[in-house]
């Protein structure tokens, strides 16, 4: 059985002075430590794990442990708001998840005059993004897709059980504890995340431009069926390297999703076992309340059957029948691929923060592109100005 949450408390709108609050929780139960950060943990140089717009994602070492964890350290003000209390709710919704091992860990909570730091749990597999946009044979095979779909589905239904909303499923939020072997997932980033009430609605323009749903789009009610279409892009997602809604901008990506322009006809879903493009439209479905739950998802065919039959009896095209690559050669790519992964990182880091669209390239576009153009596409486009370029923010003290 799920657990439930401990005990909550919801900040009403407008309370402790802020717009926009409906949703937020504001009740955390572990110390928040004054102390020094850099006097309990060592921060390792180099690359950042991660980077979001008011937020920078470090690996750090436990003095005292020699455990290794990721700093999220977060700037209280943004945009000339004091925001501790999006934070705290950030926080409260991590300490009240805590019991569910699909949702990443929080360790400590650090507080300075102008930021927070999130001591979390380390995933040393990073985003599960790396494998959606990777060529054929680094790509994720269908039963890894649903392997992870499952922990994907235990997690959501876990917050949704608890009257939480994620509100921004995406493949850079969902991590991973190893990269090879493949690991399990961990959900982060719980920054736009609300706690549903029975007595108020949530209505908000948020989420990552891809993913967001329907009603969202629409200005309508937002309810635990707004996550459940944004696993149904995210299936679609890691299953075929293509971003089903993407658009050439924002505007036909909006259109695409409002008017529910997705092709089930692209060969990457073709090869699949049909119960796979099923499930995907169990989830896009414009009507919230007719999309499955995740707990219906978890019982749907195409995660409850294992691979079990031959390759010759599933059928030569299926994905999953393709070998593991377990040559030498791998690692040896994996050195080039980590120096193209660091520069490609660093633009889609900037792309994030600017809240622009394209990472993943476009399903209806690849006929009109060469094998080389595809290949490349396939792992990014980057067709919008990065006009929210100068909002990154360089304030942090760490
Ligand atoms: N616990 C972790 N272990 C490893 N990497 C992490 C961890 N937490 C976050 N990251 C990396 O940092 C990135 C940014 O983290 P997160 O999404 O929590 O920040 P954010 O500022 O809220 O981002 P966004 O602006 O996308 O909402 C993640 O996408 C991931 O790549």
């Amino acid at each position: 059985m799920i657990p439930e949450f401990p005990s909550r408390t919801i900040c009403s709108r407008g309370q402790e002075g802020v717009q926009n609050r409906s949703g937020l929780l504001c009740d955390i139960h572990s110390g928040i430590k004054r102390e020094m950060f850099t006097d309990y943990y060592t921060l390792i140089p180099g690359k950042e794990l991660g980077r979001g717009k008011f937020a920078v994602v470090k690996k750090c070492v436990e003095r005292n442990t020699g455990r290794e964890y990721a700093a999220k350290f977060m700037r209280k003000r943004r945009k000339g708001q004091d925001c501790r209390a999006e934070i705290i709710h950030e926080i409260a919704v991590l300490e009240q998840a805590s019991s569910c091992h699909r949702v990443i860990n929080l360790h400590e909570v650090y507080e300075m005059p102008s930021e927070m730091v999130l001591v979390l749990e380390f995933a040393a597999g990073g985003e599960i993004f790396n494998r959606c946009v990777a060529e054929r044979d680094e790509a994720f095979k269908e039963e890894d897709v649903k392997r992870l779909m499952r922990q994907i589905l235990e997690g959501v239904g876990f917050l949704h059980k608890n009257n939480v909303v994620h509100l921004d499923l995406k493949p850079q939020n969902i991590l991973l504890t190893s990269d090879d072997p493949l690991g399990d997932i961990k959900i982060v980033d719980f920054g736009l995340s609300r706690m549903m009430s029975s007595n108020q609605e949530i209505r908000e323009i948020m989420g990552t431009p891809e993913y967001v749903a329907p009603e969202v789009l629409n200005y309508e009610p937002i309810s635990t069926a707004t996550d459940m279409w944004s696993i149904g892009v995210l299936a679609y997602v890691m299953l075929t390297g293509m971003s089903p809604f993407l658009g050439a901008d924002k505007q036909e990506t909006f259109l695409n999703i409002s008017q529910i322009n997705v092709s089930y006809a692209e060969e990457e879903l073709e090869r699949l076992d049909k119960a796979a493009t099923h499930f995907i439209k169990s989830l896009l479905i414009k009507e919230p309340e007719d999309r499955a739950t995740a707990e219906e998802c978890l019982k749907h065919q195409w995660l409850l059957t294992q691979e079990t039959e031959s390759s010759e009896e599933k059928g030569k095209n299926t994905v999953s029948s393709i070998p593991e690559p377990v040559s030498t050669a791998v690692s040896t790519q994996h050195t080039d691929k980590d120096v193209e992964e660091e520069s490609r990182l660093k633009e889609e880091l900037i792309v994030m923060a600017a809240y622009t669209l394209g990472q993943c390239r476009q399903s209806s576009d690849k006929e009109s592109l060469t094998p080389e153009q595809k290949a490349i596409s396939k792992r990014f486009k980057f067709e919008e100005p990065f006009t929210g370029l100068q909002e990154v923010p360089g304030e942090f003290i760490y």
